[in-house]
């Protein structure tokens, strides 16, 4: 029977999914996967449900000259964490879940648009530290999202997701930076180049995928660009924003605050990031909801059963 490593317990639903079709090993474990596991789960198994974290290096692949394994069906849209031309030259092919997770993580980008424009996590600390000593006119005033300007870097999917919620949600104006024009259904502009966005918008949401591309795009330079009102959120991948620019920009009052999702050396975070009240911070809660963890497994096993039925994969990559 084939053989499929499961590189976290995923929910139930999606283990009796993939047990229904194949000989699956769960591994108990919530860390991303060592080197030695890698190269294990490449050497024995036929295929591999992988996800973010797990560093599935040219180096990985050059260390298993016959993998075993023919594909490895991520958990997760985002493919940052796998080379996926040497998984290719290695003869393994790659696919991942696209649309399973767009919804959630446009809600979470808006969650922390909110929590940062409008001070909630300050506002909970104040209230949990038992020093908030009642309503008045001018406590805690933020930012009022409605006919402010959101901008959008990467107006994919999610990218889209979240303007739609800004449009029609809050009533705000769309514009953005992405390589492509796109044919969108609602009004946005497409911004020059990014700086010239960054410098226009009261909010700044990154939205592209990970990789060597985008590492480091929002820098010291397109924060020193934005308004001092302004406020970043970023629900893509942590080293998309370079984090010590980040902490500079906030520090000098160059904008006004950050809602961060992601981390560039997750999961680590800086304490400068965590001891700033302007800093709303979540642990990568983007997709977690047990009905999208669901259709991101099940997803993941489509893609399986396609590939092992000799059938195009539904979400290659
Ligand atoms: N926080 C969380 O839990 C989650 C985070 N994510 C992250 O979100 C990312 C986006 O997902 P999704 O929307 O589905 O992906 P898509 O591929 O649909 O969208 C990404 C968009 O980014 C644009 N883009 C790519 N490179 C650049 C660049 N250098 N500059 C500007 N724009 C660029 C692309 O457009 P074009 O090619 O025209 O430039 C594309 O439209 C994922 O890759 C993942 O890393 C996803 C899910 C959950
Ligand atoms: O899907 C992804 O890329 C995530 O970050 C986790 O859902």
């Amino acid at each position: 029977m084939t053989r499929i490593y499961m590189a976290r317990p995923l929910p139930k639903r999606v283990q009796e999914a993939a047990r229904a079709h194949f000989d699956v090993t769960v591994r108990e474990i919530t860390t991303p996967l060592t080197g030695d596991e890698m190269r294990m789960a490449l050497a024995e198994f036929d295929g591999v449900v992988p996800t973010l974290g797990d560093m599935f290096t040219a180096e990985v692949f050059a260390d298993v000259p016959k993998p075993r394994c023919q594909v490895l069906a991520n958990f997760g849209v985002g493919y940052n964490h796998i080379d996926v031309a040497a998984a290719k030259a290695a003869g393994i092919a790659v696919s991942n879940t696209p649309g399973a997770v767009t919804d959630a993580t446009a809600d979470i980008a808006l969650l922390l648009m909110l929590m940062s424009a409008r001070r909630a996590g300050e506002g909970e600390r104040l209230l949990r530290a038992r020093q908030w000593e009642g309503w008045h006119p001018t406590q805690l005033l933020g930012m009022h999202l409605g006919g402010k300007t959101v901008g959008i870097v990467g107006m994919g999917r999610i990218g889209q997701a979240i303007a739609r919620r800004c449009t029609y949600g809050f009533g705000m104006q769309v514009a953005y930076h992405s390589r492509s024009p796109k044919e969108l259904d609602f009004e946005a502009e497409r911004k020059g180049s990014l700086l010239e966005l960054a410098a226009c918008v009261d909010v700044l949401v990154i939205a592209v995928p990970g990789g060597a591309e985008t590492h480091h795009l929002i820098n010291a330079e397109v924060l020193s660009a934005m308004q001092p009102h302004a406020h970043l959120v970023n629900i893509a991948r942590g080293n998309v924003v370079e984090e010590s620019a980040l902490i500079a920009a906030l520090q000098a009052g160059q904008i006004a605050g950050a809602g961060l999702d992601v981390y560039e050396f997750e999961p680590e975070v800086p304490k400068a990031l965590i001891d700033m009240e302007n800093v709303a911070l979540l642990p990568h809660l983007g997709t977690a909801a047990l009905e999208v963890r669901e259709d991101m497994g099940l997803m993941s096993v489509d893609n399986l059963k396609a590939f092992f039925a000799g059938t195009p994969l539904p979400n290659a990559v």
